[in-house]
Order: C-alpha cells, then structure tokens, then sequence
C-alpha cells in the first residue's frame, strides 16, 4: 500500500489544472445503460473510482474504452449481456447502485447489489428504491441484492417527493424518468452542479429534461436516446481542496478552470477566514490576506450549502486559525474520522455527535497518519503542508478514489511532496 510523504515547506506559488468531476463522471457514465449509440465523456477525471465503474459496466456488456490517457472515455452499450451488479464491485463503490435506473429503465429488469455502509455513515438507498417503486417498479430484496422488474410497457412516470436531499438517489430517478412513460416530477431533488451536468447529457442524447439546479425537476419520457458527447464539468471538490493549500500555508495560486459557482458558499467562509478568492481570466486565483488564518463555524448542508466533501480540508485550516471554530457535520453521521489523525499532529479538536470544535494552534508537527476516507485522506496531506517536520500519511488509496496526480500538482506549485510505494 503506497504512502504519501509530505514536508511543511512554506508558501505555494503557482498553477493547478483542475479535473473534471468525479461525482459527476461516476453519474455520466451510467447514462451510456440508457441508448445503444455511443455516449463520448470529454474532461474525464483519471481516477480509480473511474476505473471502477469502467469494470462495472463492462460486467454488464457495455463497451468502455479510455482514450487521450484517460481523459475521454468513448461508452457504448448497444445490448447488455448481463444486468446483475455484482456484490465485488458495489462494495468497492457506491455509485455503483446508478446503474439500477438506467438498466430498469431501458430493459425492464435488474439486479444491483446492496452497497451496505461504509466509513462516514450507514448511508442506506432507501430513497432510490422508492423513486423507482413510485415509476411501478417491483423490487424485491433478497441475498444482498436489489432483485428489479419494471412493470409491463416500462417504468411510468411519477411525482416523487424526496423526504431529504440525496444526490444519488436524485440522478437514479432523473435517469430512470427519461425512459419512463409520461411525465415525472423529482420534488425536493439534490440541486448539485452534478445534477445539472447529468441533465445537459441527457439533455443532449434526447430527454426531456427542465428545472435541473432547482429543486423540482420535470422530465417528459421519450421512447429512446440517443447517442452524445459532453465535457465533465469541473470538480468543485477537487477546485476548494487546492484552493486550501496557499490558504493553509500562505502564498497565492491560481486553480485553472475553477469558478465562482462552483464554490459559493465554501468561497463565504474562506472569506471569512481572511483568505482572498479572485477570478481570472483561466480560474479563480486563491491568497492568504495578512496575518493568520481566523476561526469560522461551518455547518454543511446539501448545495448550495457548504459541502460535506470539503469539511474535513476545511477542519485541517481551521486548526492552525486564531480562535475556536465550530464545524457541524449534517450530511453523514460519521464524518470526523480524520480529528483523531489531525490531533496526532498537534491539532486541538473535540468531537461531540455530529459536532466538532477546533481550537486553533500556531503551529502543526509532522506525524504519521492514517487515512480513512477519501477526503480525510487529502485533509491530512493539506496538514502536512502547513506543518513543522515530515508527515506520512498511509492508505492512499482512498486519496486515488478522488485525486489526479496529487503529488504533481502539489509540487508544481512548491510543495516537498511525494509517494512512498509500498
Ligand atoms: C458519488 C457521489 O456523487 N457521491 C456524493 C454523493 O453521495 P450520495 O449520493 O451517496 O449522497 P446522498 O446525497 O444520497 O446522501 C445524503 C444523505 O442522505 C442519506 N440517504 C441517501 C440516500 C438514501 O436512499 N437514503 C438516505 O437516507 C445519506 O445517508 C446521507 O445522510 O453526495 C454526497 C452528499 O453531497 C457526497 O458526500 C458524495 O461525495
Ligand atoms: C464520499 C465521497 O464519495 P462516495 O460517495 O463515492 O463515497 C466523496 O467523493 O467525498
């Protein structure tokens, strides 16, 4: 298992390209399940959970090939010789269960694994089944699995009313309603940027498709898509990740293809917390205002709230800031995996619930530490950028679910940073 060393060596100065999303790539690419003509994904992000989901839709029959390094995938998925999702790949990654929809939706029938929880939370699919029972689908749960039939003639259009906010569960009944027959309306749906860039590609293969980025959206069932090419939009994820380095460690840099709307609320708090954030002609470009980073409570909330993907990268700037910060945690009941591992470092954290108090210290020190998530995982690197002696963070392969050539990018712009194959 490959480690990542880091040494805290000052300010960062420079440029970092930023990919195309993860979370929207792994939504995209099941839509190929939809239309037996090509689907061309442009600005793919070169990731493992990509790779995951290549592997997932080729158990399936559908054809994936990775061009340009990685950064087109060229999907085809003209008959599945299979619509079982085996248990192997669904525990690796959750998104798997967005193939459900788009395979009920175009033959009728599917068998998806359960996914089970996983570290930041018991994170059931409750909401996705019930979008697709409310389409007439018959679901049964048996050995594991999600065993699906949609009823005779195909899914039906429905109103469904989401009880929370679920960006998974919004994308698999989004997909499923563009095959369906009538009229669906998502009420309380997920207004993601993931969403939207998922209904521009459905869009563009022939749903019918309007209200994405609000919280209602209607979709009108065709008989058939067809084929498309769409560029991944920008990973805001990855986008506020680099946007803490020269906040945490002072400097400037400049993140190629960030923007504004991406990041709103994430840009308030960095604000906030005395860090300048201006566009530029390429990106946005991203400074430490004089003096030390000052303390912010943060709470996350669904978009255009504060994202929960970025607390943790947001908590490891927060430890080093005058004065207490509090960060609530209300998406996932079990997201502060990585305070223990930042308190390693000299971090001053108490964690109650779903709350965690940081009280900040002028100065980190290097330790070794664990990664236990994705982006706990890229938290401890941000903290190891900004601290006195070397860190070593084990189990990257979480960082690699998430993050191209971290160790490039971060080096590219003065970081000592490097991977320790193990
Ligand atoms: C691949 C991907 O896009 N992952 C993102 C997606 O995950 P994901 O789509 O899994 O997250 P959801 O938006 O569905 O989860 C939000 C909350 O709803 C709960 N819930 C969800 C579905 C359901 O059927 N029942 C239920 O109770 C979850 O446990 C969680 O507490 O959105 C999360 C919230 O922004 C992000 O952190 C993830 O990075
Ligand atoms: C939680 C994340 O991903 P997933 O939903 O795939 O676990 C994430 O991207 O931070």
């Amino acid at each position: 298992m490959d480690s990542i060393l880091v040494k805290g060596n000052g300010e960062l100065r420079g440029q970092i390209p930023i990919a195309g999303a993860k979370n929207a790539c792994l939504a995209l690419m099941p839509a190929t399940l939809l239309s037996d003509e090509p689907l061309t994904l442009t600005n793919a992000p070169r990731l493992s959970d990509i790779r995951t989901m290549t592997q997932l839709l080729q158990s399936l029959g559908a054809e994936v090939a990775s061009l340009q390094g990685g950064q087109v995938l060229a999907l085809s998925s003209h008959a599945l010789t299979d619509h079982r999702a085996d248990y192997d790949i669904v525990r690796k990654m959750r998104a798997s269960i967005l193939v459900l929809g788009p395979m009920l939706a175009r033959d009728g029938h599917a068998v998806v694994s359960l996914p089970g929880g996983c570290a930041i939370g018991a994170r059931p699919v409750d909401l996705h089944l019930k979008a697709l029972e409310a389409m007439g689908a018959e679901l049964d749960l048996r050995d594991g699995y999600i065993h699906a039939k949609a009823p005779a003639g195909g899914l039906k259009g429905a109103r469904v009313v989401f009880p929370l906010v679920s960006v998974g569960a919004t994308e698999n009944a989004l997909m499923a309603a563009t095959l369906a027959k009538g009229t669906t309306v998502l009420e309380n749906a997920a207004r993601e940027p993931e969403i939207v860039d998922l209904a521009r590609c459905l869009r563009r293969m022939g749903a019918r498709i309007e209200g994405e980025g609000s919280s209602t959206i209607t979709i009108e069932g065709v008989d058939r898509l067809g084929g498309a090419t769409h560029p991944v939009v920008t990973d805001r994820i990855e986008l506020g990740t680099y946007m803490l380095a020269p906040a945490i460690c002072g400097g400037e840099v400049e993140l190629l293809g960030g923007r504004i709307e991406l990041v709103g609320a994430f840009c308030e708090k960095l604000d906030a917390a005395g860090i300048s954030v201006e566009e530029t002609e390429r990106g946005l470009r991203v400074a430490r205002r004089n003096g030390r980073v000052k303390a912010v409570d943060v709470m996350t909330e669904p978009f255009p709230g504060f994202p929960t993907d970025l607390q943790a990268q947001m908590m490891a700037l927060l430890c080093t800031a005058e004065g207490t910060s509090v960060l609530e945690e209300r998406i996932f009941e079990n997201r502060f995996m990585h305070a223990p591992e930042l308190t390693r470092m000299g971090a001053r954290i108490e964690v109650h619930g779903g709350t965690a108090t940081v009280t900040g210290v002028e100065k980190l020190r290097g330790a070794p530490v664990m990664a236990t998530d994705l982006r706990a995982s890229v938290s401890l690197i941000l903290a190891g950028l900004a601290a006195e002696g070397e860190t070593i963070v084990s189990r990257v392969y979480h960082l690699d679910r998430g993050y191209e050539r971290v160790e490039e990018k971060l080096s590219a712009c003065g970081a000592q940073i490097r991977r320790i194959p193990g």
